[in-house]
């Protein structure tokens, strides 16, 4: 069963009480965040922190944490925090600003044991992603719309129209290596309209799940990104039906005035998947 990606928090490391609230919060997944959700002078204390922090009961959700970049003052030193203070406490870590593999690579060096997540946020690491969704200790990319809007000067837009070549790129790169990706996050957290719509488009593209910044986009993350009843059912009816046809020596199958092949069972399949391990979250 795949573990399921629809909601992935960003809680500063530096922020005792958010910390404390992810607790009792329906999340698949909290980035505990090093990187720019903490001011420098509050990174050593964030960074001794965490191991406290992350000794917590955060039910099922998987615990990444964002270090610093290599090229930074904190980074290795973040890096080690990972492989000693908190092994066996994080579930993964999440490198910022991944321009190549050898970005990957200095970092698995470090710590040998943990998976490795890269976020997707420069225009030279949208023109690698193929290598990098291919590095081996690669567990999932996540998108940095903010970081790529800075880096291409681009506007913000509704439809994202300007992001698009960028979350492509890294979206044929994580599914061609069967990597988890998730889409960037929405920055107006009092909007529910529109996290809704950005939510919807990044689902219609392939994403696995959104990074979110406030608890209160949780709920419409958890919902777009999961399969509906309606969606559930027809993968049921879809798979019964291509059994029977196979069973007659038919290699296709009709559901709802639709061709069902066997591709279409594996999508099914999937969803079916996707549904059983979401409901295995208790959420
Ligand atoms: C955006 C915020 C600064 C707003 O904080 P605040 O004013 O405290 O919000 P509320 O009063 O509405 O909070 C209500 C309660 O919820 C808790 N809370 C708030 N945010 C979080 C959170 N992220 N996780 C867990 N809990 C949270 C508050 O403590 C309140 O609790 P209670 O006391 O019980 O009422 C704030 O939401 C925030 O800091 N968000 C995270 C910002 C962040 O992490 N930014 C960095 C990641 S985004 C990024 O870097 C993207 C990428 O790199 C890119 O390039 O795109
Ligand atoms: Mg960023």
């Amino acid at each position: 069963m795949t573990r399921p990606y629809r909601s992935v928090l960003y809680i500063p490391a530096a922020n005792q009480r958010a910390m404390e609230k992810a607790q009792t919060l329906p999340t698949d997944a909290i980035i505990f965040d090093l990187e720019d959700a903490v001011a420098p002078d509050a990174k050593i204390a964030a960074r001794d922190g965490l191991a406290a922090a992350l000794g917590n009961d955060y039910g099922q959700g998987a615990k990444i944490v964002r270090i610093n970049g290599m090229g930074s003052e904190w980074g290795k030193g973040d890096a080690l925090a990972c492989a000693q203070a908190w092994s066996g406490k994080a579930d993964a870590v999440l490198i910022p600003k991944v321009d190549s593999a050898a970005d990957l690579d200095a970092v698995a060096a470090l710590i040998p044991d943990l998976p490795l997540w890269a976020m997707m946020e420069t225009p030279l690491g949208m023109l690698n992603a193929a290598e990098i969704a291919a590095h081996p200790r690669l567990l999932g990319m996540v998108m940095g719309t903010n970081d790529l809007a800075k880096e291409l000067n681009s506007r913000f837009r509704a439809d994202r129209l300007p992001m698009q070549a960028g979350l492509g790129l890294c979206l044929l790169a994580a599914k061609a290596y069967g990597k988890v990706i998730v889409d960037g996050v929405f920055n107006a957290f009092k909007d529910e309209e529109g996290l809704r719509a950005e939510c919807e488009q990044g689902r219609d593209m392939g994403f696995d799940g959104k990074t979110l910044i406030h608890p209160a986009q949780l709920a419409i993350a958890n919902q777009v990104f999961a399969p509906t009843e309606a969606d559930v059912d027809l993968a049921r009816r879809q798979i019964d039906a291509f059994e029977a046809a196979t069973a007659e020596g038919k290699g296709v199958a009709v559901v709802d005035g639709k061709i069902v092949e066997n591709l279409h069972v594996e999508t099914a399949r999937k969803t079916l998947d996707r549904a059983q391990a979401i409901a295995a979250m208790g959420q």
